[in-house]
């Protein structure tokens, strides 16, 4: 009877999507007005007389900006069509020795932007999954090289033979021991910390700390810590931990993060080979012991196991401000597109904290007329024992457990893990089925979107409590960054032949492809650009580009406006609470502040701020000028519209204009330096745009 019960249950809000489908329907009749009403005017204007072009560019430009706009708006409603969420009942799964083994990857480059310690924690509370004793194995991917790291494991190993025991016997919350210790850092004694010891001290930690190698030219190194099988009570019993640091050499490209897990498949191939492998960044720790437990409510389920390729969990933040100036959260991911999404084939793949099926990226097409060793010896590399592993029922006990030989099984994980092995084999390889796809900044994006294509599901899976917490990008530079290097890997995607409406257009739907096509063309740049200086200028220069004020379009004006606001604020507050530059997760103090208070923190380059400033100025110029002439001229009939733009665009951009204005503190000196440079130009133009109007 226990057994009928579903390990999970999918629902779908009927209000939800009552409200969603409706929005849909009245916001697309709206914009077909408005469309009407801009090819009216081109019609009109051809067949009487010749427009002038001063009109009539304008009148283009603001056109193409709102085609492009309903373009974006189209494509991001598939999100809406059917959103769903799922329920998961990890009490319904089979006992525990039936439980498939479990690898874990965790993915470091850079001690100094990724404090060692975090990545240690990150480490341990995944050693502390509450899964059966033997069946993780966590390996840590060190692209630095660094002895820090290195060491730093090895005093995690020796802390893990105590904490482990400690958070099962007393069943902790979260296995990550900063998380769980925080809070005693009150009780330091604070004359302590004062102390010239504890300064010596501090600073012979300091000298240590840069002996690490940190090196871009090195051999693969691989350690394997684990217990002997002597090994007393099983609850004493702790995972296999396995340091990893590919080799590095200048001529060889190493493919960022796709390389390094691409190494990991191999080395973890021929040591553990789980069926089931999770993968995390090194500052997203494990927040609940369950969670692979509720991974597999899913790749256990018969009905969908078999198709299934990656659970996808959210990213959540352990730092988040009440504010969230930045959107560090990333709502509109985590709690709307990849619920639409999971109603369709399923969320992209997100990177980090997912259980991913090792068979989807290694072996798919291995049936039985095709395991000739020989072929694939061609695909996956000159590996003997990569290739029995390929061919080996899975979830077999790792070879050094059952008394392998140590040497030849280490000397074997440093030729996987070496930068030649690839050569000549199909891994990273677009369109083949082995491992992570390079290509792309955006691994994750790339080799999610390939899975779907080539007829893989995947669910999303969002329980109350984080699964996983990470540490979130607080600066705006970093934001900036960081979003820079997702849309040019996404766009990398959009415009290669992978582009979601031409690349294996019959195996998904119309709606999932257009979720990808809407992630992978950054195109909003040209209407915000288009909305942002078009009806300006036209308003300095009396041009009316929008329809009067209480003549039947306008209304339609009016109400795409309201429409799409409220739509935004429904979901995002009532509905519910091409180089890899890494970011960097040292938690500063003045920035935390900065960010924990809700202030914007503008110390970054003028690349990004450049824009920001002359549009605000743009704006504000051309407001005052809509308010003159309302007054000396009279005509705010025609140019309501243009005066509310130019006003809205200033509400929405106080903080900057507060920096610009208001604020003294030396965070906005990259700000007002940037306006002092920008007036110095614009002075010049600024003449002579007032001077035609
Ligand atoms: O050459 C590299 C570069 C990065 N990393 C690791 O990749 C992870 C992600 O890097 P991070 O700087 O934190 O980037 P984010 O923007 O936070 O990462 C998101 O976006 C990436 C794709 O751009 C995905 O790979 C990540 O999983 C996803 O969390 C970190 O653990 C790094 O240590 C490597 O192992 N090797
Ligand atoms: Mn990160």
């Amino acid at each position: 009877m226990e057994k009928s019960l579903p390990l999970h249950l999918c629902h779908v809000s009927k209000l939800t999507l009552f409200i969603n489908r409706t929005h849909t329907l009245l916001h697309s009749i709206a914009i077909s007005f408005l469309l009407y009403y801009r090819a009216s005017f081109f019609f009109q204007n051809a067949i009487s007389a010749t427009p002038k072009l001063l009109i009539l560019l304008p009148w283009l430009f603001i056109s193409s900006s709102e085609l492009v706009l309903s373009f974006i708006w189209l494509l991001g409603q598939a999100y809406r069509w059917r959103v769903v969420t799922r329920s998961v009942f990890p009490e319904r799964l089979p006992g525990d020795e039936k439980l498939p083994s479990l690898d874990v990857f965790i993915f470091t480059v850079d001690p100094e932007t990724e404090p060692t310690l975090a990545v240690m924690n990150t480490v341990l509370s995944v050693m502390a999954m509450d899964y059966p004793t033997e069946k993780p194995h966590v390996y840590l991917s060190d692209d630095g090289c660094s002895s820090l790291t290195l060491n730093g494991l090895r005093e995690t190993w020796a802390f893990a033979k105590f904490w482990i025991p400690f958070c099962r016997s007393y069943k902790i919350a979260s296995g990550c021991p900063e998380a769980y210790f925080s809070g005693v850092e009150d009780h330091v004694d604070s004359d302590l910390i004062g102390s010239d010891e504890f300064k010596t001290q501090r600073e012979k930690i300091k000298a240590k700390k840069k002996t690490s190698n940190h090196t871009r030219d090195h051999p693969a190194i691989v350690e394997v810590m684990m217990q002997d099988s002597s090994s007393d009570a099983v609850n004493d019993k702790i995972p296999l931990l396995v340091y990893v640091s590919r080799e590095k050499r200048p001529s060889h490209p190493n493919q960022y993060k796709a390389g390094a897990l691409n190494v990991l498949l191999r080395v973890s191939g021929v040591l553990s080979n789980s069926p089931y492998f999770l993968v995390l960044d090194c500052d997203m720790y494990c927040n609940d012991p369950t969670a692979a437990r509720k991974a597999m409510c899913f790749h256990l389920d018969p009905e969908i196991s078999h198709s299934l390729a990656f659970v996808q969990f959210p990213q959540r933040f352990r730092n988040i401000s009440k504010h969230d100036i930045y959107d560090s959260r990333i709502r509109s991911a985590f709690s709307v597109q990849w619920q639409g999404m999971d109603g369709q084939r399923g969320p992209c793949l997100s990177g980090t904290g997912y259980f991913m099926k090792r068979l989807s990226l290694c072996g798919n097409r291995l049936s039985n007329e095709d395991a000739d060793p020989m072929k694939l010896r061609q695909a996956y590399g000159p590996s003997n024992e990569l290739v029995a592993s390929l061919c080996s029922e899975n979830d077999k006990p790792h070879v050094m457990k059952n008394g392998g030989d140590t040497t030849s099984i280490l000397e074997e994980m440093k030729l996987l893990a070496s930068c030649t092995y690839e050569i000549g084999t199909k891994w990273g390889e677009e369109a083949s089925s082995v491992g992570y796809l390079y290509g792309s900044v955006a691994e994750n994006y790339f080799t999610g979107f390939t899975l779907h294509s080539k007829g893989w599901i995947s669910v999303y899976c969002d329980p109350p409590r984080p699964q996983f917490l990470g540490c979130a990008t607080t600066t705006l530079n970093d934001c900036l960054t960081q979003s820079t290097r997702w849309c040019s890997g996404f766009f990398d995607v959009g415009i290669s032949k992978y582009c979601r409406f031409i690349y294996r257009p019959w195996r998904v739907s119309i709606l999932h492809k257009m979720c990808y096509a809407e992630l992978a063309l950054p195109l909003s740049f040209f209407p915000l650009w288009g909305f942002a200086t078009i009806p300006q200028l036209c308003l300095i220069n009396g041009i009316p580009i929008y329809p009067k004020v209480l003549s039947t379009f306008f209304v339609v004006v009016s109400f795409l406006f309201l429409s799409a606001i409220s739509k935004h604020l429904y979901e995002r507050i009532g509905l519910r609470e091409a180089r890899f530059m890494t970011t960097n997760k040292v938690e500063d103090d003045k920035k935390e502040y900065l960010y924990q208070q809700g202030i914007f923190d503008f110390r970054t380059s003028t690349m990004f701020l450049g824009p920001m400033v002359s549009v605000i100025i743009l704006n504000a110029v051309s407001f005052l000028v809509g308010i003159a002439r309302a007054i000396f001229i009279g005509d705010l009939n025609k140019m309501f519209v243009q005066v509310f733009i130019s006003f809205y665009i200033l509400v929405i951009n106080y903080p900057v204009i507060e920096g610009m204005i208001i604020r003294k503190d030396n965070v906005i000196k990259n700000l007002k330096a940037t306006n002092v440079v920008l007036k110095k130009h614009g002075e010049e133009a600024g003449v002579d745009v007032l001077a035609c109007a």
